[in-house]
């Protein structure tokens, strides 16, 4: 049964025992847009205890009973839905969580949901939109607005700045004005949010075709600044244009990882701390994922990327080994990412990415990560003693052999013994 399927089933369920129940929030807006939604959320008048009840303690799971929130598991590949009961929340003492919330009407729960467009109920067996909040009208003008009072709504959570500018860009809506300026006077108070749901925010945004529009979005309402300071500091106020470039390499990037892109929005904070130097920029690079509580394995790629920002401007003084070195790396793919966007955007560096292309025209994957010729046992094997001059011989002998100056184990040891002798 698929999730959809499934969710109607839940519906039908509960209306069987006399409850009310609809799909609610972001599954409707998707719906009524034409698009196959993700996931299918239930909301119903029925109380959790009610809930559980009537789907078994055994396929139920009190997520958040306090709040109304309970998942019911279905058949293997239905997955599981949340089912949340109509609540009216109570106040928001830290911008993230109600202290409590109180069961109510559908009425009452869209009043406390955050966008109009996210704030319809739709009921699949009847075929029924239940719009209480306007937002089939703003579906049709394309408008995220939140719902009654802007500051009201971003002060109970504060995420919801991020998620209006996420929807705006994303649906290529138009922010309401008057929810724009309620953001733009409320953007310092962004960083109540935990860095994790900031984060998993902007890797939304970034994955998204429209990540240039959300980017330059989150810096007109004054929300990059606070979230990443950085950025701005080194890109607007010194040099506007690199700003500007900035989001046109964005928006050329073909289907990025987060990784890749945030990369590009953090290119500047480099260039800025010394320039002509990376070291001190990766650094600071890698503060910036640490304090937004990203992965080591996305603060390594996004470090590494933003490292060789400048490589392609060398490659044609690059010998085969180190071009070759380049290529090995699993971070290339995404680097040539980077790099292909900067060209097409800067029509710098056309030479360079001409001598590129021809190299990995010439050298296919197998010629750019050959088998490793010898190892640190053939050298004690030649009799050498182990030591850290070990790893200075087989760099050699690997770069010897990457510039196809030796091919196979003979002509390694040769080389071997020959640079050694050179060099006594
Ligand atoms: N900070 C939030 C988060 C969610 N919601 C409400 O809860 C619904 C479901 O939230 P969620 O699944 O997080 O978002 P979606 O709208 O489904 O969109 P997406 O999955 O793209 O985040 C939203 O539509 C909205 O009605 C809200 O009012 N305020």
């Amino acid at each position: 049964m698929s999730p959809r399927d499934f969710s109607i089933e839940v519906i039908r369920r509960l209306k069987s025992e006399g409850f009310t129940a609809y799909w609610a929030g972001g599954c409707v807006r998707d719906l009524l847009r034409n698009i196959e939604p993700n996931d299918f959320d239930v909301a119903t008048d029925a109380p959790p205890e009610s809930v559980r009840k009537i789907f078994g303690p055994k396929r139920t799971l009190a997520v958040g009973e306090s709040f109304g929130v309970m998942i019911v598991r279905g058949p293997k590949s239905s997955g599981q839905i949340e089912v949340a009961t109509f609540r009216r929340e109570g106040e928001y003492l830290d911008g993230r969580r109600p202290t409590t919330v109180e069961f109510c009407t559908a009425e009452e729960d869209a009043q406390r949901r955050d966008f109009t467009i996210n704030g319809m109920f739709y009921d699949p067996i009847e075929e029924q939109v239940l719009d209480y909040v306007g937002g089939q009208e703003d579906l049709k003008k394309k408008i995220v607005r939140a719902i009654g009072d802007p500051h009201d709504r971003m002060s109970e959570d504060k995420l919801r700045m991020l998620r209006g500018v996420r929807f705006a860009a994303t649906l290529g809506f138009l922010l309401d004005p008057v929810t724009g300026d309620a953001i733009t006077q409320m953007a310092s108070q962004i960083i109540v949010v935990s860095p994790e749901r900031i984060a998993q925010e902007f890797r939304k945004m970034l994955i998204d075709r429209e990540r240039a529009t959300a980017m330059k979005l989150c810096e007109s309402l004054n929300l990059l600044q606070v979230i990443l300071p950085e950025v701005i500091e080194h890109s607007i106020e010194s040099q506007l244009e690199n700003w500007t470039e900035l989001l046109d390499i964005l928006h050329q990037l073909e289907a990025p990882l987060f990784e890749t892109a945030f990369a590009v929005v953090l290119r500047d904070v480099a260039g800025h701390a010394i320039p002509n130097s990376s070291h001190q920029s990766v650094e600071e690079v890698s503060e910036i994922c640490k304090r937004l509580k990203l992965s080591n394995r996305v603060t390594a790629r996004t470090s590494w990327l933003v490292e060789n920002r400048h490589t392609l401007a060398n490659v044609t003084h690059m010998d085969l080994a180190k071009l070759k070195r380049l290529a090995q790396s699993p971070f290339f793919p995404d680097w040539l990412t980077v790099a292909q966007a900067e060209v097409n955007v800067t029509r710098q560096h056309l030479d360079e990415w001409n001598h590129l292309q021809n190299f990995l025209d010439q050298n296919p994957p197998e010629d750019i990560s050959p088998p490793e010729l010898i190892d640190g046992q053939d050298l004690i094997k030649m009799g050498l003693e182990p030591g850290p001059e070990f790893r200075e011989i087989l760099t050699a002998v690997r770069d010897a052999q990457l510039n196809n100056q030796i091919s196979t184990t003979e002509e390694a040891v040769v080389f071997v013994k020959r640079t050694r002798q050179s060099n006594s």
